[in-house]
This record gives C-alpha cells, sequence and structure tokens, in this order.
C-alpha cells in the first residue's frame, strides 16, 4: 500500500460525525462552519430536546454540549447518552463551570470539558484525542476478529460421552460470572474449553489473556500480571500495564496455576477477593472487572496438602471445575479430531473421510497418548506432510505413533525418525516421546530432558503457536 493511500486512511479515520448543540446562536453559526473546516461533518442544533431527536435519528463519533441551557440541560443530554448505550463521546463546553462541574462532568463519563470561549486549536486537539480512541478500538476489533480467523473457531471437537459433559458444564457455567478450575493432563484442551467459557459468556465481544504463569520469568512474574509504574525497577523505563489490566471487562486464563510461587499465590488471591490490582511501585490500588479462568495438570489438593499451594486460593479458584479426559479414555473421538487436525494444517474446512485410511484409524487408537490432543495434532502434522496431500497411512505417522507398544520394561530409547523432518520437529518429537515416559508429567520430563521447567513450557507454547500460525 502506498503511503499516500495510508495518509488517505489516516485522513478520513480523522473525520467525525459530530452533534453541536448550543443555544446561543452567533456560538452555533461560527462552531458549525470552524467544525467543517477542520474536516468533520456537523449537526448543529439549539438545544437539549433537539440533540435527543437528533441522536435517535443518527449515530455520532461525538457531541459537544453546552451545559447552561433552557428545558433540558447538558447534564441530562449526558445522562441520555449514557444511558442509552450509543457509542458518542460527550465534550462539555460551558461560559461558567468550575471545576466542581468539570469533575462532575467526568464523573458522569464525559470525555472532556472545554470552558468558553475555547480556542479552535483546542476543541481541534480533542477531537484528534477522540479520533485516535476510536481508530485504536477499531483496531482492536479487527485484530480480534483476524486472529478469530487464524485461530478458527474454538469447536470443540469430540462426541464421545467425556466430551459431551464437558460442553455441557462449558455451556451451563459460562454465562455465569463464576471463576472456573480446569483439569487435565498436558494437551487435553484446556486452554481450547477457556476459549469457549470466554466466548460463550456475555465478556465475548472483550479481551481474553491467557498466560502461562509455568512460563513467566520469575521475577517478572507479578510486574507482567499486576503492570508497573515507571522506574518501578531496574529495566522499567517505562510505566506498563499489566495483564489483568488488559483483561479488564473480559476473562483472564490462568494456565498452569500450579507453578506460581507462594508469594504470587498470595497476591494473586488478594487480587480475586478484591478485584483490585495496584501496579508494581504504585502506592493506589484501581478496581478492574475481570472473570478469571485457571487451568493446572498439577493435583492442586496434593500440592495443598504438601504446602506448596496455599489452601484458600485453592477454594477461591476451585468453584465450579470441568476435569478434561485424557485422550485414550476418549478414544471414539480420535478419528474426528485427527480429521479436524489435518483440515487445520491444510487450511481447509474439512477434509474428506478417507483421508485416514482404516488401519491409520487402528493405529491411531492403539496409540497410548500421553500428550493428548496436542500430540495427536503433531502426529497428524507429520503424516499430512508425508502423505503430500493423499490417503494417510501408517507408515506417514512418526514412528512414535506407528510402532507397536514395546513390551515388557525395555529401557525406555527415542525411537527412529522418518525423515525429512526439520531440527524443530525433532526436538518435538523427542519432547513428546519422553513425555510419552512419563505419562504428560513436565517436571519429570524437563529433568530427564536436563532443560529448566520453564524452558519445556516455553518450547511447548512454542510450537504451539507455530502451530496454529501455520494453520492460519
Ligand atoms: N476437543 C478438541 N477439539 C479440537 N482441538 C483440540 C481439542 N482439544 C485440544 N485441541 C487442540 O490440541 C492442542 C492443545 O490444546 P490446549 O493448548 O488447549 O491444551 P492444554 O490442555 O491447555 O495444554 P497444556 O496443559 O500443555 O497447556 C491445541 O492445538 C488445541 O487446538
Amino acid at each position: 500500500m502506498s503511503s499516500r493511500t495510508d495518509d488517505a486512511g489516516a485522513k478520513g479515520a480523522r473525520r467525525l460525525r459530530l452533534l453541536f448543540v448550543d443555544d446561543e446562536a452567533p456560538i452555533r453559526m461560527v462552531m458549525g462552519k470552524e467544525l467543517q473546516r477542520i474536516g468533520h461533518d456537523v449537526t448543529v442544533v439549539d438545544g437539549g430536546k433537539a440533540a435527543l431527536a437528533a441522536l435517535s435519528e443518527n449515530a455520532f463519533d461525538a457531541a459537544i454540549v453546552d451545559l447552561r441551557m433552557p428545558e433540558i440541560d447538558g447534564w441530562a443530554v449526558i445522562e441520555h447518552i449514557k444511558k442509552s448505550g450509543v457509542e458518542t463521546d460527550v465534550i462539555i463546553s460551558t461560559g461558567h463551570g468550575g471545576m466542581d462541574d468539570a469533575i462532575r462532568a467526568i464523573r458522569l463519563g464525559a470525555y472532556d470539558f472545554l470552558r468558553k470561549p475555547y480556542k479552535i486549536v483546542e476543541i481541534d486537539s480533542v477531537l484528534n484525542r477522540v479520533a485516535e480512541k476510536r481508530t485504536l478500538a477499531n483496531r482492536a476489533l479487527a485484530l480480534e476478529s483476524e486472529l478469530q480467523t487464524v485461530r478458527g473457531k474454538t469447536d470443540l471437537i469430540g462426541e464421545s460421552p467425556a466430551m459431551g459433559r464437558v460442553k455441557k458444564l462449558v455451556e451451563r457455567i459460562a454465562p455465569t460470572d463464576s471463576s472456573v478450575l480446569i483439569l487435565g493432563d498436558t494437551g487435553t484442551g484446556k486452554e481450547l474449553v477457556a476459549r469457549s467459557v470466554h466466548e460463550y459468556s456475555q465478556r465475548s465481544k472483550m479481551p481474553f489473556v491467557a498466560v502461562n504463569c509455568g512460563a513467566l520469568p520469575e521475577n517478572l512474574v507479578e510486574s507482567e500480571l499486576f503492570g508497573h509504574k515507571k522506574g518501578a525497577f531496574t529495566g522499567a523505563d517505562t510505566p506498563r500495564k499489566g495483564l489483568i489490566e488488559v483483561a479488564n471487562g473480559g476473562t483472564l486464563f490462568l494456565d498452569e496455576l500450579g507453578e506460581l510461587d507462594k508469594g504470587m499465590q498470595v497476591k494473586l488471591l488478594r487480587f480475586l477477593e478484591s478485584g483490585e490490582v495496584r501496579r508494581v511501585g504504585e502506592n493506589d490500588a484501581f478496581t478492574v472487572d475481570v472473570r478469571v479462568v485457571c487451568a493446572t495438570n498439577r493435583n492442586l489438593e496434593d500440592m495443598v496438602a504438601e504446602g506448596t499451594f496455599r489452601e484458600d486460593l485453592f477454594f477461591r479458584v476451585n468453584t465450579f471445575e470441568i476435569r478434561l479426559p485424557a485422550l485414550r479414555e476418549r478414544k471414539d473421538d480420535i478419528p474426528a479430531l485427527a480429521r479436524f487436525l489435518a483440515a487445520r494444517h491444510l487450511k481447509r474446512k474439512s477434509v474428506p473421510d478417507e483421508i485416514l485410511s482404516p488401519e491409520t484409524i487402528e493405529v491411531l487408537r492403539a496409540h497410548e497418548w500421553s500428550g493428548n490432543v496436542r500430540e495427536l495434532a503433531n502426529a497428524i502434522e507429520h503424516a499430512v506432510i508425508l502423505s503430500d496431500g493423499k490417503t494417510i497411512q501408517p507408515e506417514d505417522l512418526p514412528t512414535s505413533v506407528s510402532r507397536r507398544p514395546a513390551a515388557g520394561n525395555k529401557p525406555f530409547e527415542i525411537s527412529n525418525f522418518s525423515f525429512p523432518m526439520t531440527l524443530r520437529e525433532i526436538e518435538m518429537e523427542v519432547i513428546l516421546q519422553t513425555m510419552d515416559k512419563f505419562r504428560g508429567d513436565k517436571p519429570k520430563t524437563a529433568d530427564e530432558l536436563g532443560i529448566a521447567l520453564k524452558t519445556l513450557y516455553n518450547k511447548l507454547n512454542q510450537h504451539q503457536s507455530l502451530d496454529q500460525a501455520k494453520a492460519g
């Protein structure tokens, strides 16, 4: 796109639909012309009554409203706008107003306050800020819908009774504001279920923010979650919003909750009980409206008994529990899931049933799937590449899947790979096979591989993001 088009776009985005309300005729005349001259579409009316009528007819980006007017005054206009839920920013203008009026107007939800006589540059600057705010909001909406296309709808695939129970629970709990604890082994779809809870809730148009507590650097957990003030610590060069604040109005998904240390557990509990956030380095707390959904593959009750997880936090997050079945407990879902994952990888809406040969289905059903649906997704990606879009045969699957389960207590060894594979695929294969060995236990897997637990989380996450980006 050329920069001229960009400029044109930016200019277009700055053009606002304005409602100008004032009972003094000379001001109406001057401002009507001036606002048009600086590039806006203006409707000029002479009082509150006409303003309400105009608002019921048309949508406006902003209304510039005189406070003191006979009959219906500016206060009534702000109240009407706020109550009716239209997205019109109100800019109050008055010849008499003092600080009290300004404070009252802002409390009522006015965007800004101008004292007459104001210069055109002043109103221009306020309107530019309104336009910027609108562009940002639109950009966020556009990104959200783009993301939706990349990620696809968060369909929970599976018609098995176990999955049916999960879907029913999600439908029941989503519209409430209750916190939810999702339990299940790695790769069983905990994040997917959290997204569904969000999408079926009244918060669905607001942000869904996923945080992997296990992957946050230990010294930064608090500032990542709660934000920080400029200069709060070395490296905090600018003030920063925390992820809880970013989720305001929406849902915060705390994955791997069991990985939070006890200090953070106290802070999280305080937030959950008060709804208040205090950025690192700031004195004052402020209230946010966030629904919290947590997930873990650890046994939190055991952790409570061991003293590594706070009992009060456990009770606070465990209001409602959704337990996800392991893939091996719902083998009937495997063919549908495999086809869904193949279609996702091929960026198609669906694939024909014949994409899986009967032998392949048999092999898939016989496998242990310690890495659950994530492991299945990796295996299918591998197979789709090797089969070149044709029917997937058992030999197209990674050897860890196609090979018959080892008999007895054979020592663990990483099985042969079917090349060509990228280094990243080999790494993932080793991780998954090791996870298989430890039945999905991440701390043990990390230990065996000689990497930090956080590195393991990061690698699993990176792999997943790449996978999803590719699927887009
Ligand atoms: N029921 C399902 N239907 C469709 N796709 C699924 C389902 N369950 C899981 N997946 C897919 O499997 C992969 C792993 O799912 P997800 O990240 O939700 O698992 P998780 O339990 O949160 O994993 P971890 O505990 O490792 O964070 C994702 O690509 C997801 O889209």
